[in-house]
């Protein structure tokens, strides 16, 4: 029979391919060419949400696919980021290590104890495993994978009754440079007119961060270290600056370059506009946040840490996950900053601490087993969810705070639970 378009509309997806399928037949997704690969995924994800495909739209040519296994896709994701195609969500990973932070983090967003944070500065760069096939990128590294097209997998559906910002999607202005930016002081006085108050946006125990205006219109934070923290860039982030310059992924706030003149120690990063989420979780900005955007970005966070655990060149842990180290972009997308700024500190579990440092944990935990599962939930939240998928939620948080690594789980396991989760969140507000 003659080829023609079949078309289908999945609640904010419109999914299009030309049949009958052979070799060259062409798929779309919001009216953007994709890889088959990346169309089926998006139909078996519709499938199991509820959607229902006519006659004309058959998976059969998808099964393939999913037989080929892991490293097939990790391929297809290479060649899709060298070839700027819209990319996939998921990349598929494999972590090691999830903590704590994790588990303050993603409590945060649901339950108002957690809000109240600890205070820590540690990081980790450890050396990464050679063999790993990981070593390629992904289109989850991509410096400009912020470009993505809107993803079947993340843009939430109408019923959901949170619609997806188109500008979620969009181009955010982010650089493409591969290494660090070397600025004279003179021009970081430019940028800050010497550090004036006007230009401060925040400050937290390394410094004050003051938003920059670069000679190219790049808009930069600046960080400004404490003469106590020299110590610290000097032996141990210096020569990191050239590795985490380099990492370029659109969850993780970009580092630009590093100062050392004189008296002077900055930290030039990405300028990331929206606040962090401390801000949007006290309801700072004016806006509450919904149980779905608090998914969406706990995932984001989950991507960014993946990134860190398997892609980098070398292996970085963060260690101090935490609201306020969690940035929004306008589309309420969520980059992880502070990632590598320092070593050595506490550790994802603090036996040692007093017990009032550790309790609000204790406090969550038992909540949870004595059945109080809604007490535990944000009331800034705005709707009522499932107490389903909150134990759901809760459960995997605590298993992300079990006190050594061979008990918690990897961040791939993570990512997997939080997209089953959101899953079922979104097929419970539908029904
Ligand atoms: N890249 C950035 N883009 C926009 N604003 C930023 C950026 N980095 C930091 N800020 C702002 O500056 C504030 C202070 O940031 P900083 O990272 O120094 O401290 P913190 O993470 O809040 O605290 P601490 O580092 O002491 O734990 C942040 O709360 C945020 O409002």
């Amino acid at each position: 029979s003659a080829p023609f378009v079949s078309s289908s509309v999945c609640r904010s997806d419109h999914l299009t391919y030309t049949k009958p399928y052979q070799q060259g037949s062409l798929f779309t997704i919001n009216g953007n060419p994709v890889e088959k690969i990346r169309f089926c995924e998006a139909l078996r994800f519709h499938k199991a949400n509820g959607c229902i495909f006519g006659d004309s739209f058959s998976d059969d040519f998808c099964t393939v696919h999913y037989l080929l296994g892991r490293r097939f896709l990790e391929e297809k994701s290479v060649k899709d980021s060298k070839n700027s195609k819209p990319k996939s969500e998921y990349s598929h990973v494999k972590v090691s290590m999830a903590g704590s932070g994790f588990l303050l983090l993603f409590c945060g967003l649901c339950c108002p104890c957690f809000h109240k944070e600890r205070k820590a500065n540690s990081h980790e760069v450890l050396p990464k495993e050679s063999n790993s096939v990981h070593q390629v990128s992904s289109s989850e590294m991509s410096p400009s994978s912020e470009k993505i097209p809107p993803s079947p997998f993340r843009a939430p559906p109408s019923p959901s009754r949170v619609p997806q910002s188109p500008s979620r999607y969009a181009m955010s202005p982010r650089p493409s440079r591969l290494g660090p930016l070397n600025l004279s002081m003179s021009q970081i006085n430019a940028a800050t007119s010497n550090f004036s108050d006007t230009h401060q946006i925040g400050e937290g125990g390394f410094g004050v961060v003051y938003k920059g205006f670069l000679d190219d219109g790049q808009v930069v934070a600046i960080k400004r270290a404490k003469k106590e923290h020299f110590e610290n860039l000097r032996t141990e982030f210096k020569s990191e600056v050239d590795l985490l310059s380099k990492i370029g992924h659109r969850n993780l706030v970009k580092l630009l370059g590093y100062v050392d003149k004189g008296d002077e120690r900055l930290i030039i990063t990405e300028y990331v506009r929206n606040g962090t989420l401390r801000d949007h979780l006290d309801g700072a900005r004016g806006t509450k946040l919904n149980f779905n955007q608090r998914l969406e970005i706990v995932i984001d966070v989950c991507h960014g840490l993946t990134y860190l655990h398997s892609y980098a060149e070398r292996q970085i842990i963060h260690r101090d996950i935490k609201s306020s180290n969690i940035l929004l972009t306008d589309s309420m997308r969520a980059k992880v900053a502070d990632f590598g700024f320092a070593r050595g500190g506490r550790r994802p579990v603090e036996a040692k601490r007093p017990h009032d440092e550790r309790i609000t944990v204790r406090w969550a935990f038992d909540k949870y087993n004595e059945g109080r599962v809604f007490e535990l939930v944000d009331p800034n939240a705005r709707e009522r969810v499932d107490e389903k998928i909150l134990r759901k939620m809760f459960s995997l948080a605590f298993q992300c705070a079990a006190p050594t690594k061979k008990e918690r789980p990897d961040m791939e396991a993570v990512g997997k639970q939080l997209w089953a989760i959101r899953s079922s969140y979104l097929r419970r507000s539908m029904e």
